[in-house]
């Protein structure tokens, strides 16, 4: 029999010091700041029932969840998303607060990915909902903030890219096609997969709809989308979405962001709860996005709270990629003593710290052995409680009465 007792399960991965320092950093950076915007934050359980996420709506296929039973047989899932259950506990618990409400969270989701191309399965997120508000202030407060938490994080290195979906709805829905059709021409999009989709549009001749969505992945750049945009199609709604699009764009040009915001309208993400706007932020040199958002108007309604919505999640480890070299770690002090000094060493200890130093207890009973631990360390000083404090120096192991 294969035995599994060494390894992590596929898409998850132990996480070193370094690596734990970056990610503190990066959501200790993002969480200060959606504090200081008035969001509180919420703690939502790890595993759901499969009805949270699996009802009537589906937005997520069953194959991408982790599933168990509980102790009386019911179906859960590994939370997949944090979205989700963010507007199951909105609609059961919070509908009384006042309106609208801005809640933030940090925690892990769990996609099972089957490509096999080492993506996690485990993502670490921290990410914000604005609940109960439908107005363009609200998608423009979210996006800003989504723009200076990056900044935050890289200065000048992202960029964000924009979408407003009902622009592809409008299209989609203009299509004589069965629901399986439709998707397939979705993932051509989303995939920019050009050969698939003129094919898969090849039967609907020269249908304005057809046209506008096989152009759909070029649809892509600053203000000169638009014009091209309401060129291809501007019926079904599909005006509308791109006048709201076009405000949005313009007031977060006025904020200075014109060089950091692009047009994407081949945005179309598999999240389906998305109604709106639809966005993603990069950094320069990493390939994946570390940011994804949109707005979700009809989620709440599914709980029985018809309420409107906005929000994006930070991946946290693609975002701790950037923030440089952390601080290595090595403590100040090694504090050694002899077994009948050890309630002293721990006070000792104590009083460091309380100063503002990092000090560690030594567990040899042997100078010689805190010593050559000191020094593959790194540990520049020793400092031996004794009926007095001796501080020597690692390096040269010399000091007061050193031995
Ligand atoms: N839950 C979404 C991000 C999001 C938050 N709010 C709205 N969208 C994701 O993981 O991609």
């Amino acid at each position: 029999m294969k035995h599994y007792d060494k390894v992590t399960p596929d898409g998850t991965r132990d996480l070193l010091f370094d690596e734990c320092v970056s990610r503190e950093e990066v959501v200790s950076r993002l969480t200060a700041m959606f504090r200081s915007r008035g969001y509180r934050q919420v703690i939502t359980p790890a595993i759901e029932f499969y009805d949270v996420f699996g009802s009537s709506a589906a937005h997520f296929p069953q194959e991408n969840m982790y599933k168990l039973s509980d102790t009386h047989g019911r179906l859960m899932v590994v939370r997949p998303d944090c979205t989700i259950p963010i507007a199951r506990l909105v609609a059961t618990r919070l509908t009384g607060m006042p309106m609208p409400l801005r809640l933030y969270y940090c925690e892990n989701v769990y996609r099972v990915e089957h490509t096999m191309r080492g993506k996690p399965s485990e993502i670490y997120q921290t990410g914000v909902e604005l609940i109960g508000s439908n107005s363009l202030r609200s998608d423009l407060e979210i996006v800003e903030l989504a723009a200076s938490g990056l900044s935050d994080i890289n200065g000048e290195s992202f960029r964000i890219e924009l979408c407003h979906i009902g622009y592809f709805k409008a299209l989609i829905d203009s299509l004589d096609a069965g629901a399986d059709t439709k998707e397939a021409i979705r993932q051509c999009i989303e995939q920019k997969n050009y050969p698939a989709l003129s094919d898969l549009l090849a039967p609907f001749g020269d249908s304005r709809a057809a046209a506008a969505l096989g152009y759909l992945p070029r649809l892509f750049g600053g203000e000169e989308v638009f014009g091209k945009a309401y060129e291809l199609f501007s019926e079904n709604g599909a005006l509308e979405c791109l006048d709201y699009l076009h405000g949005l764009y313009e007031d977060l040009r006025q904020l200075g962001l014109e060089d950091r915001v692009i047009i994407d309208l081949g945005l179309v993400n598999q999240a389906e709860y998305y109604t709106g706007l639809i966005f993603r932020g990069y950094f320069d040199g990493i390939g994946e996005p570390v940011l994804s958002g949109g707005r979700y108007d009809n989620l709440l309604g599914e709980f029985g709270a018809p309420l409107s919505a906005t929000g994006f999640a930070v991946n946290i480890d693609p975002a701790a990629q950037v923030v440089g070299e952390p601080d290595p770690q090595t403590p100040d002090i090694l504090v050694f003593s002899d077994e009948r000094h050890l309630p002293e060493a721990v006070n000792y200890i104590k009083s460091l710290t309380e100063n503002g130093l990092v000090a560690e207890n030594c567990v040899y009973d042997d100078f010689d052995a805190a010593a050559d631990y000191a020094r593959r360390r790194g540990i520049r000083q020793l400092h031996v409680v004794d009926d007095a404090i001796e501080v020597v120096d690692v390096e040269t192991l010399k000091g007061e009465g050193a031995r």
